[in-house]
Parts: C-alpha cells; sequence; structure tokens
C-alpha cells in the first residue's frame, strides 16, 4: 500500500497555491479563513506570532484560525490544504449532465452491483463466497458508483451485501501482492485508495442509509458512523478487530465512534476489539434500529420506498445542514488516520497478523 506515500510534494502543494487564484467562484470566507491558516501551517509550522489586540478584528480571526490548527505538522497541513483546493476546484467546475441512473454503466466487475428503482439507487457488494470482503476494484467501483448515485435522479443511496455476510472488510489479500517499490509502496497506494474511499463517504451529498444484512467487520463498521442511517438485521454483528491486526482505526472512526458512543465504548471497539451485537450497536447508537432476520428486507425497503417519496431537495439541503459543519474536520481526521495506518501496515505486527490469516492460522 506507499513512498513518501501519502505524502503531498511541494509541487503539489504550490500548484493548489496557484489553482486558488484560479476559482470560479468565491469560496466565501470562512474557507478563506480555513485556506488561510492551512497554508500558514504548512509553510511556518504551529502559530508563533503573538494574538493581535481585540480591536484588530480581522488579524485576530486569521490568527484564530491559524492558532487554532494547535501541532498539526506542516506534512498534514499541505496535505490537507491541497485536498480542499481540489475540492473547491471540482466543485466549481459545472457538472456534466449524467446519464439516467437506469441507463448507468455497470463496474467492470461483478463484485458489485448497482441498480435503481422507485428512487433509491443501491450499492450491492456481490461477492458472498469470501463475505463481500472488499478487492482493490471494489474500492474503486464502490467510489464510482457513490459519485454517480450522487448525480442521479435518485433520492436515496442505499449500501448493502449479498448473501450472508454484510462484508467482512478488506480483502486480507490485497497485502499479497507486493508491488515494485516494496511495502513502502504498497502501503503509500493503500493510503491514497483509503483516504480517497472514505472522502467520498464524508461528501456524499444525498441520504446515505446501509442496509446491515448480516456481520460487518473492520471498514465497513467504520464508515457507518458517515451513513445517516444504518438499518441491521439481528443477525448483524460489528467488529473492528484492528488491534489483533497489527493495524488502527479508519473510515473516520477515531472521531465518529467516541462521538456517537463515548470515549469507552469507543475504545473497547477500536483499541480491543470487541464485536457488537446488533442490539449493543443499536443501544450505542451506531445502529439507527433493528429488525428481526426473517422480516428484515420486507421492512426496510417498504420504510426505505416510503422515505423515497419526499420531497428530495428537502432531504438532501437537510442531511447537509446536518452535515456540512463538520466536514472539514472529517477530511482532517480522515488525512491523518491514513497517515498513521500507512505506517502500521509496515509493522512487524501488521505483516505477522495478515500473515497469519493468510496462511490460515487465524480466525477473528
Ligand atoms: C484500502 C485499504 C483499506 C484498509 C482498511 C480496512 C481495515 C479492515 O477492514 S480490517 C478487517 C479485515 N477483515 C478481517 O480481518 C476478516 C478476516 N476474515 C475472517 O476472519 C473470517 O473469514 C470471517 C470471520 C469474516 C468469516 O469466517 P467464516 O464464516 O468461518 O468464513 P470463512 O473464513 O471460511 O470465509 C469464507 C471465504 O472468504 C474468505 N474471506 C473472508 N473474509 C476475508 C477477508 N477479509 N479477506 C480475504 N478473504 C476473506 C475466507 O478466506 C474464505 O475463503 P476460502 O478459504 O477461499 O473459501
Amino acid at each position: 500500500m506507499g513512498g513518501p506515500a501519502m505524502r503531498t510534494s511541494q509541487k503539489d502543494f504550490n500548484n493548489a497555491v496557484n489553482q486558488v487564484k484560479l476559482l470560479k467562484e468565491d469560496p466565501g470566507n470562512e474557507v478563506k479563513l480555513k485556506l488561510y491558516a492551512l497554508y500558514k501551517q504548512a509553510t511556518e509550522g504551529p502559530c508563533n506570532v503573538p494574538k493581535p489586540g481585540v480591536l484588530d478584528f480581522i488579524n485576530k480571526t486569521k490568527w484564530d484560525a491559524w492558532n487554532a490548527l494547535g501541532s498539526l505538522s506542516k506534512e498534514a497541513a499541505r496535505q490537507n490544504y491541497v485536498d480542499l483546493v481540489s475540492r473547491l476546484s471540482a466543485s466549481s467546475e459545472s457538472p456534466s449532465p449524467e446519464a439516467p441512473a437506469a441507463d448507468r454503466k455497470q463496474p467492470e466487475s461483478d463484485t458489485l452491483v448497482v441498480t435503481s428503482e422507485d428512487g433509491i439507487t443501491t450499492i450491492r457488494l456481490n461477492r458472498p463466497t469470501k463475505k463481500n470482503a472488499l478487492t482493490n476494484q471494489m474500492y474503486h467501483d464502490i467510489m464510482a458508483a457513490l459519485q454517480a448515485a450522487s448525480k442521479d435522479e435518485s433520492v436515496i443511496t442505499v449500501l448493502t451485501g449479498s448473501g450472508d455476510y454484510y462484508c467482512s472488510g478488506n480483502d486480507l489479500t490485497n497485502f499479497a501482492s507486493v508491488p515494485p517499490g516494496g511495502l513502502e509502496e504498497m502501503a503509500r497506494r493503500g493510503a491514497v485508495l483509503l483516504r480517497d474511499f472514505v472522502n467520498c463517504f464524508i461528501d456524499f451529498p444525498k441520504p446515505l442509509v446501509a442496509v446491515v444484512n448480516g456481520p460487518a467487520v473492520g471498514i465497513s463498521v467504520t464508515v457507518l458512523g458517515l451513513f445517516d442511517v444504518v438499518y441491521a438485521t439481528d443477525r448483524a454483528t460489528f467488529h473492528t478487530p484492528f488491534s489483533h491486526l497489527g493495524q488502527s482505526p479508519e473510515g473516520c472512526s477515531s472521531y465518529t465512534f467516541p462521538k456517537i458512543m463515548g470515549s469507552s465504548k469507543a475504545a473497547e471497539m477500536l483499541i480491543f476489539g470487541k464485536k457488537l451485537t446488533a442490539q449493543e450497536a443499536c443501544a450505542q447508537g451506531l445502529v439507527t434500529e433493528v429488525f428481526p432476520d426473517g422480516t428484515f428486507q420486507k421492512e426496510v425497503w417498504a420504510r426505505l420506498k416510503a422515505y423515497s417519496k419526499l420531497p428530495p431537495n428537502t432531504m438532501r439541503i437537510s442531511k447537509q445542514i446536518i452535515r456540512n459543519r463538520e466536514r472539514e474536520t472529517l477530511h482532517t481526521v480522515n488525512a491523518e488516520e491514513c497517515r498513521v495506518l500507512r505506517e502500521r501496515w509496515q509493522s512487524d505486527e501488521c505483516m505477522n497478523a495478515i500473515a497469519s490469516f493468510l496462511s490460515r492460522k487465524a480466525k477473528l
């Protein structure tokens, strides 16, 4: 999974600084302040100048924004700056007209099936014999499906799985083929892929619902904190065995889980790998509602069809007002989690755990 892994080069940063000057739309004061603070942090490090007086309003606001970045490293600030500019550039480009969802090109492989009906776009993980473990190709296909769903005429987007599992997380054989650049290059690529993947959930503009049809592991659990609603069968379990794998939390769970369930419950899941039942996950706020397995599909889809008749723009706007305040924070958390994971992936603890899984010595 990277070289100076997901490190943004000075060139990328300089390009982003130039790109800001070419934005077609004024991004507004709040974003400009964020750009200013990240620029200062990226070029000078943590705020090191005296606080302006209260009457020096503009400089004090700028100082506050810079100071709020605390000890964020220059590298992380550069990365966040580049990410922010690339999102601003993308959103200032006029969206290309999208094909109707029904005509949408399917992913290349059949491990992901995308359908659209009754105002609902459904993205279905379709690798049941491997418990819907996510291959590198599937990460790319899911990102493409989310991009398309964000622009199609559907109102609600659903992620679910085929077979008895929702998803067993990252396909551990993704680690088996080491590219020519070695372990470091593999970690770099993985961190970039993970960052882009999680960003798609952070930025998804429409109501996003997880229909958790069975056990969920790893990344498929952590990103649930970025969904708007999570429905689960009573057969589902929620497991984040990161320590067992020599890995650390991702999917923004280091931020969303403590917020959702409190820090000690989050720690039990994310540090000690406690597996939750569906009822426990519901009691802790990660799951919205649990249904008996026998009636799960019928009840959930009937409810979603009813919700899909609500006014689409209103739902989209309501989602955005709920989520937007935290969007920048989530991007910062995501970048930091990926940076740390990139290191973990190169550790002996991680390599041993994966070798152990691949040699069938361990099951979680
Ligand atoms: C861009 C990179 C992002 C990285 C971030 C993500 C972090 C994570 O997601 S960490 C979590 C990773 N997942 C796991 O560690 C789960 C590993 N799998 C298992 O422990 C068990 O397979 C599981 C408990 C899920 C199911 O056990 P069983 O019910 O006993 O089934 P099998 O083990 O027989 O599974 C059937 C078949 O599927 C293969 N499988 C299942 N999960 C994975 C996986 N995650 N990666 C690769 N392969 C997986 C399993 O090996 C079996 O294959 P065959 O032996 O060929 O039939």
